[in-house]
Protein backbone atom coordinates (compact mmCIF):
# COMPACT_ATOMS: atom_id res chain seq x y z
CA UNK A 1 0.00 0.00 0.00
CA UNK A 2 1.16 3.75 -0.73
CA UNK A 3 1.37 6.09 1.83
CA UNK A 4 1.76 9.41 1.82
CA UNK A 5 3.10 11.48 5.06
CA UNK A 6 3.36 15.32 5.10
CA UNK A 7 5.60 17.51 7.58
CA UNK A 8 6.18 20.93 8.35
CA UNK A 9 10.46 20.90 6.97
CA UNK A 10 11.51 22.18 10.50
CA UNK A 11 9.48 20.00 13.11
CA UNK A 12 9.68 16.17 12.30
CA UNK A 13 6.96 15.89 14.93
CA UNK A 14 4.25 18.08 13.64
CA UNK A 15 2.86 15.43 10.95
CA UNK A 16 0.22 17.58 8.88
CA UNK A 17 -1.03 14.77 6.66
CA UNK A 18 -1.12 11.53 5.88
CA UNK A 19 -2.83 8.78 3.82
CA UNK A 20 -2.64 5.83 2.10
CA UNK A 21 -5.67 6.94 -0.95
CA UNK A 22 -3.86 7.24 -3.92
CA UNK A 23 -6.47 10.15 -4.92
CA UNK A 24 -5.38 11.84 -2.16
CA UNK A 25 -1.42 11.13 -2.71
CA UNK A 26 -1.96 12.18 -5.89
CA UNK A 27 -4.00 15.64 -4.84
CA UNK A 28 -1.73 16.60 -2.87
CA UNK A 29 1.58 15.51 -4.78
CA UNK A 30 -0.27 17.92 -7.29
CA UNK A 31 0.01 21.25 -5.53
CA UNK A 32 4.42 20.98 -5.74
CA UNK A 33 4.17 19.66 -9.10
CA UNK A 34 4.75 16.17 -8.62
CA UNK A 35 3.10 13.70 -11.03
CA UNK A 36 2.02 10.64 -9.45
CA UNK A 37 -0.08 7.66 -11.05
CA UNK A 38 -0.60 4.12 -10.56
CA UNK A 39 -0.70 1.89 -13.28
CA UNK A 40 -1.50 -1.52 -13.39
CA UNK A 41 2.16 -3.91 -14.06
CA UNK A 42 1.64 -6.76 -16.24
CA UNK A 43 4.85 -8.68 -16.09
CA UNK A 44 6.39 -10.67 -12.21
CA UNK A 45 9.94 -9.34 -12.42
CA UNK A 46 12.15 -9.95 -9.39
CA UNK A 47 14.41 -7.46 -8.01
CA UNK A 48 17.70 -8.25 -9.62
CA UNK A 49 16.10 -8.25 -12.89
CA UNK A 50 18.52 -7.45 -15.73
CA UNK A 51 17.93 -4.02 -16.92
CA UNK A 52 17.68 -5.50 -20.93
CA UNK A 53 14.52 -7.55 -19.65
CA UNK A 54 12.47 -5.02 -17.36
CA UNK A 55 12.87 -2.10 -20.49
CA UNK A 56 11.29 -4.68 -23.60
CA UNK A 57 8.57 -5.94 -20.94
CA UNK A 58 7.27 -2.44 -20.30
CA UNK A 59 8.59 -0.79 -23.65
CA UNK A 60 5.76 0.43 -24.89
CA UNK A 61 4.79 2.33 -21.92
CA UNK A 62 8.25 3.77 -22.00
CA UNK A 63 8.16 4.50 -25.84
CA UNK A 64 4.76 6.63 -24.80
CA UNK A 65 6.29 8.63 -22.05
CA UNK A 66 9.12 9.81 -24.48
CA UNK A 67 6.58 10.32 -26.73
CA UNK A 68 4.10 11.94 -25.15
CA UNK A 69 6.58 13.88 -22.15
CA UNK A 70 10.19 14.09 -24.33
CA UNK A 71 11.63 12.16 -21.72
CA UNK A 72 15.18 10.93 -24.05
CA UNK A 73 16.64 8.59 -21.94
CA UNK A 74 15.69 5.56 -20.03
CA UNK A 75 17.58 3.08 -17.41
CA UNK A 76 16.94 0.60 -14.65
CA UNK A 77 17.63 0.63 -10.84
CA UNK A 78 17.29 -3.10 -9.99
CA UNK A 79 18.43 -4.17 -6.49
CA UNK A 80 17.86 -6.95 -4.08
CA UNK A 81 18.98 -7.61 -0.48
CA UNK A 82 21.83 -9.79 -1.63
CA UNK A 83 23.42 -7.31 -3.46
CA UNK A 84 26.80 -7.26 -2.18
CA UNK A 85 27.10 -3.15 -2.40
CA UNK A 86 23.57 -2.69 -1.26
CA UNK A 87 24.82 -0.46 1.75
CA UNK A 88 26.95 1.81 -0.81
CA UNK A 89 24.04 2.10 -3.48
CA UNK A 90 21.52 2.99 -0.35
CA UNK A 91 23.66 5.98 0.43
CA UNK A 92 24.22 7.35 -2.89
CA UNK A 93 20.20 8.32 -3.14
CA UNK A 94 19.94 9.17 0.80
CA UNK A 95 20.95 12.60 1.13
CA UNK A 96 19.17 15.52 0.08
CA UNK A 97 19.87 16.55 -3.79
CA UNK A 98 18.65 17.88 -6.93
CA UNK A 99 18.30 17.00 -10.87
CA UNK A 100 18.25 19.74 -13.22
CA UNK A 101 15.88 18.01 -15.29
CA UNK A 102 12.39 16.89 -14.61
CA UNK A 103 12.55 13.05 -14.04
CA UNK A 104 10.41 10.25 -13.56
CA UNK A 105 10.28 7.09 -11.87
CA UNK A 106 8.04 4.20 -12.35
CA UNK A 107 7.87 0.90 -9.63
CA UNK A 108 8.03 -2.39 -11.35
CA UNK A 109 8.14 -3.83 -8.18
CA UNK A 110 9.14 -3.68 -4.82
CA UNK A 111 8.83 -0.57 -2.62
CA UNK A 112 11.54 2.60 -1.74
CA UNK A 113 10.86 6.23 0.07
CA UNK A 114 11.04 9.26 -1.49
CA UNK A 115 11.07 12.18 -0.02
CA UNK A 116 10.25 15.33 -1.23
CA UNK A 117 11.49 18.77 0.19
CA UNK A 118 8.93 21.64 -1.25
CA UNK A 119 6.84 25.11 -0.06
CA UNK A 120 8.74 24.50 3.29
CA UNK A 121 6.98 21.01 3.70
CA UNK A 122 8.18 17.55 3.73
CA UNK A 123 6.17 14.52 1.56
CA UNK A 124 7.49 11.26 2.79
CA UNK A 125 6.20 9.29 -0.27
CA UNK A 126 5.98 5.21 0.22
CA UNK A 127 6.03 4.34 -3.37
CA UNK A 128 5.08 0.71 -4.15
CA UNK A 129 5.07 -2.07 -7.46
CA UNK A 130 2.95 0.24 -9.82
CA UNK A 131 3.55 3.42 -8.68
CA UNK A 132 5.26 6.60 -11.23
CA UNK A 133 6.28 9.38 -9.77
CA UNK A 134 7.97 12.08 -10.90
CA UNK A 135 10.73 14.56 -9.28
CA UNK A 136 10.51 18.13 -10.74
CA UNK A 137 14.00 19.97 -12.21
CA UNK A 138 15.54 20.97 -8.96
CA UNK A 139 13.09 19.97 -6.48
CA UNK A 140 15.55 18.91 -3.30
CA UNK A 141 14.71 15.47 -2.52
CA UNK A 142 16.13 11.84 -1.49
CA UNK A 143 15.35 8.23 -1.25
CA UNK A 144 15.61 5.10 0.98
CA UNK A 145 16.04 1.89 -0.83
CA UNK A 146 16.18 0.34 3.11
CA UNK A 147 19.37 -1.62 4.54
CA UNK A 148 17.67 -4.59 2.30
CA UNK A 149 16.77 -3.49 -0.96
CA UNK A 150 13.91 -5.20 -3.21
CA UNK A 151 13.22 -2.97 -5.93
CA UNK A 152 13.13 -2.33 -9.61
CA UNK A 153 12.67 1.28 -10.85
CA UNK A 154 12.17 2.30 -14.24
CA UNK A 155 13.71 5.97 -14.63
CA UNK A 156 13.19 8.31 -17.69
CA UNK A 157 15.36 11.59 -17.97
CA UNK A 158 14.96 14.16 -20.58
CA UNK A 159 19.02 14.62 -20.26
CA UNK A 160 21.05 12.44 -22.25
CA UNK A 161 23.50 12.48 -19.84
CA UNK A 162 21.29 10.99 -17.19
CA UNK A 163 21.17 10.40 -13.40
CA UNK A 164 23.61 13.42 -12.23
CA UNK A 165 22.95 14.50 -8.45
CA UNK A 166 23.59 17.99 -6.79
CA UNK A 167 23.82 17.63 -3.50
CA UNK A 168 22.57 20.62 -1.25
CA UNK A 169 24.89 19.89 1.67
CA UNK A 170 21.80 20.11 3.78
CA UNK A 171 21.50 17.04 6.81
CA UNK A 172 17.54 17.41 6.72
CA UNK A 173 16.75 14.07 5.46
CA UNK A 174 18.81 12.54 8.79
CA UNK A 175 15.89 14.11 10.79
CA UNK A 176 13.07 12.25 8.87
CA UNK A 177 11.83 8.52 8.56
CA UNK A 178 13.77 6.32 6.81
CA UNK A 179 12.88 2.73 5.34
CA UNK A 180 13.18 -0.05 7.71
CA UNK A 181 13.32 -3.22 5.46
C1 LIG B 1 13.86 4.79 -7.40
S1 LIG B 1 15.06 5.19 -8.57
C2 LIG B 1 16.56 5.43 -7.70
C3 LIG B 1 16.66 6.71 -7.00
C4 LIG B 1 16.86 7.90 -7.90
O1 LIG B 1 16.92 7.81 -9.09
C5 LIG B 1 16.95 9.17 -7.32
O2 LIG B 1 17.14 10.23 -8.09
C6 LIG B 1 16.85 9.37 -6.02
O3 LIG B 1 16.89 10.56 -5.57
FE1 LIG C 1 17.25 11.95 -7.07
NI1 LIG D 1 10.32 25.80 7.82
Amino acid sequence: MSIIRIYTDHDTTNLLFTSDNSSKIQARLAEIGVRFEQWQTGSDLSAGAQAEEVISAYRKDIDRLMQEDGYQTVDVVSLSADHPQKAELRQKFLSEHTHSEDEVRFFVAGEGLFTLHADNKVFEVLCQKGDLISVPANTPHWFDMGPNPGFIAIRLFNNPDGWVANFTGSDIAERFNRLEN
